[in-house]
């Protein structure tokens, strides 16, 4: 792979555009725990960009740092060209960043259908007031949102289930609906924490499916953090590979492989 200024060709034809997202020197401290250490790497237009690593090697930290859940000591935050200030989850995700969660964080009571419209209240502009003087405008703005709700879940398969309680769903299904909500948000940006964790083979195989779809058909920029090796391999155009809070390893999943570095941290050889 060439990387290009202003992106570069993948190895199955796809065109990655230009940065994104740059995280600049980012060092996260919790008290005497250093879990990023300096860390630099960009997350360029239309790619699937994963983080992976052993246990406690910083990969949910970084993820919360990118997604605004926490503000680094050290570094900068650079998203769509422009420096990010300290801003709290909620304007992150105003400006194009939404994200699932490793612990599936849905309303249990509520359908897959309400739950998915939720991905959507960002785009909802007519407040309580306004509806009951103006119901012209909430109905249409009403209409467009369930638009998009209804695509996402055709897209991702789930209209057999729209109507169906949270709580009654199996694990994999569940994983779905996450990933239907973040779509919701129209991201510029979708953050994936763990999304094969605790599937079996199956669900894995049809959510990396789904992934590739998502990427595909909506070109949206992906960004996941992942235990299961062989398939952020599969999956990914560029891994960054964390181990101890420290980047060992970045470049395409082959280059990674061949990381000697990488190799040994997930052996569990050690280096002082
Ligand atoms: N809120 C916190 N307070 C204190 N220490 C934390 C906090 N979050 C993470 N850490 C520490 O930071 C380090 C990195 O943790 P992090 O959860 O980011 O790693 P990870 O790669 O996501 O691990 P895993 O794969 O096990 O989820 C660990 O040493 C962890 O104990």
């Amino acid at each position: 792979m060439k990387d290009m200024e202003e992106g570069y060709i993948t190895e199955d034809g796809r065109t990655i555009g230009g940065v994104v997202m740059e995280m600049k020197n980012i060092t996260l401290r919790f008290g005497g725990v250093v879990a990023i250490k300096d860390i630099s790497f960009d997350i360029r237009e239309g790619e699937i960009r994963a983080i992976i690593g052993p246990n406690g090697a910083g990969k949910s930290s970084m993820l919360n740092v990118i997604s605004g859940f926490y503000v680094p000591q050290e570094g900068e935050v650079w998203f769509r060209g422009a420096k990010r200030p300290p801003m709290r989850p909620y304007e992150v995700a105003r400006q194009g960043i939404a994200r699932t969660f490793q612990n599936i964080a849905l309303f249990d009571g509520m359908s897959v259908l309400d739950n998915v419209m939720t991905g959507r209240l960002n785009y909802m502009k007519t407040n309580l007031m306004q509806q009951a003087l103006w119901r012209g405008k909430a109905e249409a703005e009403e209409t467009e949102n369930r638009e998009v709700v209804e695509r996402i879940i055709d897209f991702l398969e789930i209209q057999a289930i729209r109507k169906t309680p949270v709580a009654r769903l199996p694990y994999g299904l569940k994983k779905r609906v996450e990933l239907a909500r973040a779509l919701a948000a129209e991201p510029k940006l979708l953050l994936l924490d763990e999304p094969m964790a605790g599937m079996n083979v199956e669900e894995k195989e049809d959510m990396s499916r789904f992934i590739l779809d998502v990427n595909d058909e909506f070109g949206t920029t992906i960004a996941l953090i992942e235990h299961d090796m062989g398939v952020v391999m599969d999956l990914s155009d560029r891994v960054v590979v964390m181990d101890y809070g420290k980047k060992i390893g970045d470049g395409t999943p082959d280059e990674v492989r061949n990381n000697q570095d990488v190799i040994d941290a997930y052996l569990g050889v050690s280096h002082d």
